[in-house]
């Protein structure tokens, strides 16, 4: 007799739990506690062992697909309807500083009563105390008692760990020299610029956007929701580089650094054999931001010399940054920042490797090619592409993709049945920063053929899909070399 997807989907989990626990016995980590905002990633086996990593994913993914097969559908996709509104009532902890105060009131579980977090924001703590509770509803803080609440697994993911002090008499450096960035991804994900909420304002205007005739068809930045609702016909990035926006500019540096700490430390380290490159070898890290990622390859590889590429406003301010957090190495001329547009040919002429990393997501394909074509004329036949984006899965079976895809894709994780393959929302980041992508730069996330054609199309042949393990939501880096 076969089972019935419940059954099959209550079986993965008892089977993956009996895995997590064994592993927690085996290393000597801690099972997750969702009590417990303390566990550091060191002691989180479901951070650092790739057996837990995967069957927690499919805990959490047989988890999510139960919860759709068995609430009432109407409730489930009302969820959905409001979630704005769960990201609305974060905003508000966010903001409030809820989770440093609760930090800051002392060792769990006792709590904070929302009265003290109000008061302190000059705010209605009945109203805060709802708040908090819709976000506890969902594991994210815990009440402890009536309107009193504490920390917890997942909102302690949003500490910026400055004392609260400090938060409340100079609120607009919070996110300023974070060891953790994650917070300052979080802030910026729903709020910037300007503390107005437009990011959620774009997002409601995707509708308004496709439906438009012009911007809806179009492959320009300009024509995307986030540009309409801010009402600027330059494109983000040129918008960006003014003076006026510097603060702005701070907060996406130290966000995408945020961004990148979503996936195990380190993922820029396995993305290439960089050990394999000889001494004084170049790394061009184009369109490198503040060197987020050069900073870790520099660390760990000091026999390369790296050239961090970007907007003349962007390398004036990674520079200054770079002084402070690792004096010398700009000095010794180990590690030099560019200005330079990648629309433009490749000035760096002797690169053993072009890194791209979260750039090819920010541009539609029009974009995209421009960029990727200029590199083939300043490389030599050893150089190698590397790009660091998501590639995103179908959710249908793998046996209904086209067969070139089917190919290409047997190297990305698939889930075992009766999951959806790409495990559901248990594993969307990839697909959150598409959407993010359409909404804000009118561009995308790409699925593997979508990339070897694009590649393909700019003179580069995909030689690897490089599996990170622990990675979440499809974050492959590929590999190419000039064809
Ligand atoms: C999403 S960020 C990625 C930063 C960096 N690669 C990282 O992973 O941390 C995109 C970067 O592209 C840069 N950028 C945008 N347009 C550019 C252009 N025309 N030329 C060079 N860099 C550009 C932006 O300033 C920004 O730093």
């Amino acid at each position: 007799m076969s089972l019935s997807t419940l059954t099959q989907l209550s079986n993965l989990i008892s089977q993956s739990v009996a895995t997590l626990e064994r592993v927690a016995v085996e290393t000597n980590t801690s099972l997750p506690d969702l009590d417990n905002p303390l566990l550091s990633d060191e002691s989180d086996a479901l951070r650092i062992n790739a057996v837990a990593i995967e069957a927690a994913r499919v805990i959490a993914a047989a988890g999510r697909q139960l919860a759709a097969l068995t609430m009432r559908p109407k409730d489930y996709v009302f969820e959905v309807v409001f979630g704005a509104h769960l990201a609305a009532s974060l905003r508000v902890c966010i903001e409030s500083n809820a989770t440093e105060m609760l930090r800051a009131a002392g060792p769990e579980p006792q709590g904070l009563h929302a009265n003290k977090i109000a008061e302190e924001n000059n705010m209605d703590g009945d109203k805060l105390a709802r708040i908090m509770r819709h976000l506890a509803t969902y594991h994210i803080y815990r009440e402890v008692k009536p309107n009193t609440f504490a920390n917890n697994r997942l909102s302690a993911t949003l500490d910026t760990h400055k004392p609260v002090s400090e938060l409340f008499s100079d609120p607009d450096n919070k996110y300023t020299g974070l060891t953790e960035a994650f917070p300052a991804a979080a802030a910026w994900t729903r709020f910037t610029p300007g503390r107005i909420n437009l990011w959620a304002k774009s997002a409601c205007n995707l509708w308004d956007t496709l439906k438009d005739p012009k911007a809806g068809f179009s492959n320009e930045i300009i024509d995307s929701p986030f540009h309409r609702t801010l009402g600027i016909d330059v494109p983000f990035h040129r918008w960006f580089e003014d003076p006026a926006q510097h603060k702005l500019r701070d907060l996406f540096g130290i966000a995408i650094k945020g961004f990148a700490e979503m996936n195990p430390p380190g993922t820029i380290l396995d993305a290439f054999p960089w050990t394999s490159l000889q001494e004084d070898s170049v790394v061009v890290d184009i369109g490198g931001g503040i060197g987020a990622a050069a900073l870790q390859l520099a660390r760990a590889h000091p026999h390369l010399r790296i050239v961090v590429q970007d907007l003349p406003g962007v390398v004036a301010d990674a520079q200054k940054l770079w002084e402070t957090q690792y004096a010398g190495v700009l000095q010794s001329g180990r590690v030099i920042f560019q200005g330079h547009d990648f629309f433009q040919p490749q000035p760096s002429q002797e690169a053993s490797v072009f890194l791209l990393r979260y750039i090819v997501h920010n541009w539609s394909d029009t974009y995209a090619q421009k960029i990727l074509m200029h590199l083939p004329a300043a490389a030599t036949p050893s150089t190698a592409l590397v790009v660091v984006d998501h590639v995103l899965p179908y959710a249908c079976p793998p046996t209904a993709v086209p067969s070139d895809v089917q190919a290409l894709s047997a190297s990305l994780d698939t889930a075992p049945p009766p999951l959806l393959p790409n495990y559901g929302s248990a594993n969307a980041l990839g697909h959150l920063l598409d959407s993010c992508m359409l909404v804000s730069l009118n561009a995308q996330e790409r699925n593997i053929g979508h990339l070897q054609r694009l590649l393909g199309s700019c003179g580069w042949r995909l030689e690897e899909v490089v599996r990170i393990e622990g990675a979440s939501g499809y974050y492959y880096p590929l590999r190419a070399v000039p064809v």
